[in-house]
């Protein structure tokens, strides 16, 4: 059986499916070739990540098509009910890169309060007065600890989100409507865990309380923080959005951090993905990152992994 890992897979998947029988081809296929490609090739299964699309024309143009597998978490570049409704199996990889967007969330802010976005940037080539300049410019910069970090959206990256944040000493609250009370265990390199109870609160007060707030909410219609929210929010927070374009309303964001309210923003993920708006891509209190939360060796081996048993499993 052929598989597509048509936006790449980690050789840990590869070595799996191929000592189970299957054969994966890991060329690109530009996206109006692909129909073409999986019917020419006879491919039974197509991998993606973000950036194929598998909707609903090229579901029906394939009809030896037996599963979509998504290495990564978000499936809104599939038409996943319908591809379920015509028989197809749909698989992603839901836990396996948590620790990599978290640990990307804490890049964004440990580089936001010390503005190292900015002084990359402008890291003089000669000249020792603008260098003394800068030193001043950066002078303001905070610690993490003892701040509250807001999480909104509190399933696994969320979690694994607040796990560092209380690792190092922040205070943690968060929002989830589907989550009233949990709690997180922190584990030390040393095989010592610490406990911590959280109770859910609403939106409107975990974004009032928090210092810095960070997003792990799925694609959805509405904006999850727009003008209001960010009028609720503290002056001076910090805001990373590492969860999906779209959920964070980039104008209103542009707003609150000319007008002070927003201090920095890091953002993995664009409205206009990927091609950032202008406005975002100049912004001198914008850290930037182009979608690669997932985007490590170590996730991307337990994706491919997880990916191929699974495929395995349904398809053996
Ligand atoms: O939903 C995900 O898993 C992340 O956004 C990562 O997307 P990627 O696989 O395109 O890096």
């Amino acid at each position: 059986m052929k598989i597509l890992a048509n936006d790449g897979i980690a050789q840990s998947g590869i070595d799996k499916l191929e000592a189970s029988g299957f054969e994966v081809l890991t060329t690109t296929v530009a996206q109006e070739q692909l129909k073409n490609f999986i019917n020419e090739n006879s491919i039974e299964a197509l991998l993606v990540r973000s950036t194929t699309k598998v909707r609903k024309e090229l579901i029906d143009a394939c009809p030896n098509l037996k599963l979509i597998g998504r290495g990564g978490v978000g499936m809104d570049n599939i038409d996943v009910d319908y591809a379920r409704q015509r028989g197809l199996f749909v698989i992603n990889t839901p836990a396996a890169s948590s620790g990599s967007v978290a640990e990307l969330v804490f890049a964004h802010l440990y580089g936001g309060v010390r503005f190292l976005y900015d002084a990359n940037r402008n890291m003089p080539l000669d000249g020792d007065s603008k260098f003394k300049q800068l030193k001043k410019s950066y002078a303001a910069g905070s610690e993490l600890r003892g701040k509250t970090l807001g999480v909104i959206g509190f399933g696994r990256i969320g979690r694994a989100t607040a796990k560092i944040a209380l690792g190092v000493g922040m205070k943690v609250v968060f929002f989830d409507p589907f989550i009233t009370e949990t709690e997180i265990a922190v584990e030390f390199y040393d095989g010592q865990s610490v406990s911590f109870p959280l109770k859910g609160m609403s939106k409107e007060e975990v974004i009032s309380q928090s210092d810095f707030i960070s997003l792990h909410v799925p694609a959805q219609k509405e904006y999850v923080i727009g003008k209001k929210e960010f009028s609720q929010m503290k002056d001076g927070v910090g805001i990373v959005n590492a969860a999906r374009g779209g959920v964070l309303d980039e104008v209103a964001l542009v707003d609150a951090l000319e007008s002070g309210k927003v201090a920095f923003a890091g953002l993995d993920v664009f409205e206009s993905e990927p091609t950032p708006e202008i406005r975002i891509l100049m912004h001198p209190k914008i850290s930037m990152t182009p979608h690669i939360g997932a985007a490590t060796g170590e996730a991307q081996t337990r994706i491919g992994a997880e990916l191929a048993d699974q495929i395995i499993t349904l398809l053996k």
